[in-house]
């Protein structure tokens, strides 16, 4: 049977993400919202490791498994990396993402490409009933554009542009999207540390 992990987000568009690169583990993800659990974190720390680690052992409190949590936000260099771990705070919390999109797209009026430059962040913590902390950090870079692009994803996919690929994360589907992205990244190394954890190998 497959070991059962909470991972502590209200976010959908993360969860389907997660589910996706989890698919061929030994574990069982479950939102909390699976698990019975609905509780408002604050997300008081000062970096996004800070706050994935908030967000882990808040659940941890009530739950008898393994609790894994996500801290993430773009960073816009033009912006002093603004909105950083503001992302979801910026422009108000229940403001869309169509008016927060539109609001990074103002700030950076008349910004010539070399300076749009921008990257998501993602900082995943896991916790184990035991009291270890396991961590892990991803990032993609990528420019911001001047209009959004793209209806897959979440947040700030549409106006974020990948070189790379020539396109928007909000244009791409999840399976590649995972496969660049600071939350794949850094879940990816989430799996391999847990792996070596369950070795006895910290
Ligand atoms: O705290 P939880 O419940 O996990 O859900 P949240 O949506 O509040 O998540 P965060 O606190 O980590 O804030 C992340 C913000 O950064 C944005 N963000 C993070 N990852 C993203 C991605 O892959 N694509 C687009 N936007 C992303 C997202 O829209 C949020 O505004
Ligand atoms: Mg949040």
């Amino acid at each position: 049977m497959k070991e059962k992990i909470i991972f502590a987000t209200k976010n959908r568009g993360k969860i389907k993400e997660i589910n996706m690169i989890m698919e061929d583990t030994n574990y069982e993800v479950i939102s909390m919202e699976d698990a019975g659990i609905d509780i408002d974190i604050v997300e008081d720390g000062s970096t996004f490791l800070e706050n994935a680690i908030i967000k882990a052992k808040e659940v941890m409190k009530i739950a008898d498994c393994i609790v894994m949590a996500d801290d993430s936000g773009l960073e816009v260099d033009y912006l002093d990396k603004a909105p950083g771990i503001y992302s979801a705070r910026f422009g108000g919390e229940d403001t869309s993402y169509r008016i927060k999109n539109k609001m990074i797209i103002d700030k950076l009026e008349g910004v010539e490409e070399k300076d749009r430059t921008a990257r998501f962040v993602c900082a995943i913590a896991a916790v184990f009933p035991d009291g270890e902390v396991l961590t892990t950090r991803g990032t993609v870079e990528g420019i911001i554009i001047h209009e959004e692009r793209g209806s897959n994803g979440f947040g700030y996919d549409p106006i974020f542009y990948v070189p790379e690929y020539s396109c928007t994360t909000a244009e791409m589907d999840n399976e590649s999207k995972n496969k660049i992205s600071h939350r794949g990244k850094a879940l990816r190394s989430m799996k391999a540390k847990m792996e070596s954890h369950r070795n006895g190998c910290k």
